[in-house]
């Protein structure tokens, strides 16, 4: 299967997201150019190449997306998938299983997503935009609840390849992931319905600025729905308006940047103007849910912990803990 954009440019203008497509084929050109991303040239063929298997059952709400369940194919297939599949390594965000290959991904993305999704309004007919949202594991489960849309804006080409891999077996299914950074958004959208931002604003060197991005994307009267690390305060220090940045690497991460408390958070949401900002659920991250697996096989949480105290990071810091809040426009 060609991977193409028709079809979202097609779609775009009919939408209440219909600015999104300004400039997009320029950008999406940018985002996938093989002369900034040197692999894309030995990615790009693989997605083409992946064998076709006719029409293969799914299941958007399963934890696995349990690809072709039901559909057999033989060993020698079902090992030549494996290998391909391989060259999108290393898998972060998942898991998926795939015609009985299973991809155990670095991370339980489906605990993330048994956390959040209890406690946001339905997404059924709703326009969805995930941001940061790696191989677009959450973006599926977001078209299992019934969204109308879902877009998944991910700088990382890696990541937009291990989403056409997917999309190769179960088609568009209304997701649609742009090889975008938030910030190439254009900044008058105003059209999504719910907007979620997970991982991402850790990353950020100007969070606000962050949340003024995600809040030029939202319709009002739209939902966001924030996950982040959050820290304590120091003993002693008043939490509201305390955040963290790390003297240099926090877990072994080059690019993380503010840490806020829940209270500076909350704080940050209120004065970029979201209104009924709710903490729905804080979480120190397992070494069950971030490990090394055989579909990432670089060091994982483990390796970027105390190895005496798992509370800490190795560079002493409160060990990564997420919040996830959700607010209103
Ligand atoms: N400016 C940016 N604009 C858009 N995306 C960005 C930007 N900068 C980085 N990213 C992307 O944001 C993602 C963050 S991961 C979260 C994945 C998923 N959401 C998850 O919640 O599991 C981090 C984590 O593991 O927490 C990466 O894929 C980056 O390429």
């Amino acid at each position: 299967m060609k991977i193409t954009f028709d079809d979202i440019l097609e779609i775009l203008p009919e939408t209440p997201i219909a600015r999104l497509a300004e400039g997009l084929p320029e950008k999406i050109a940018h985002g996938l150019s093989e002369q900034r991303w040197a692999n894309l040239k030995k990615w790009i063929p693989v997605v083409e190449n992946l064998p076709d298997f006719g029409e293969v059952d799914f299941d958007l709400n399963a934890h696995d997306l349990a690809i072709g369940k039901n559909h057999s194919i033989s060993e020698e297939q079902r090992q030549a998938l494996e290998e391909q599949l391989k060259s999108f390594m290393p898998w972060r965000k998942g898991p998926f299983s795939v015609m009985g290959v299973d991809i155990n991904t670095e991370w339980r993305s489906d605990w993330k997503w048994d956390r959040v999704a209890p406690h946001i309004s339905p997404l059924k007919y709703r326009y969805v935009l995930d941001v940061g949202c790696g191989s677009g594991y959450h973006c599926w489960r977001m078209a299992g609840e019934g969204a109308q849309m879902v877009v998944g804006v991910e700088p990382s080409p890696l990541s937009n390849m291990q989403y056409w891999a997917m999309r190769h077996f179960i088609g568009a299914n209304n997701v649609y992931m742009l090889p975008l950074t938030l910030e190439e958004v254009p900044a008058n959208v105003a059209g999504f319905d719910t907007v979620f931002s997970m991982g991402v604003l850790y990353h950020r060197r100007s969070p606000i600025d962050h949340l003024y991005q995600l809040k030029a994307c939202m319709k009002q009267g739209s939902e966001l729905v924030l996950e982040t690390l959050v820290v304590n305060a120091p003993e002693g220090t008043d939490p509201n308006g305390y955040s963290l940045v790390p003297k240099d690497r926090y877990a072994q991460m080059r690019n993380v940047w503010f840490l806020p408390t829940v209270e500076t958070l909350i704080h940050w949401m209120q004065r970029v103007g979201f209104k009924d900002v709710k903490v729905v659920d804080v979480d120190q991250t397992s070494l069950e849910e971030q490990r090394q697996t055989e579909w990432m096989n670089y060091q994982s949480l483990k390796d970027f912990l105390d190895p005496d105290n798992v509370n800490k990071t190795i560079e002493g810091y409160q060990a990564p803990t997420r919040a996830t809040l959700i607010a209103r426009l």
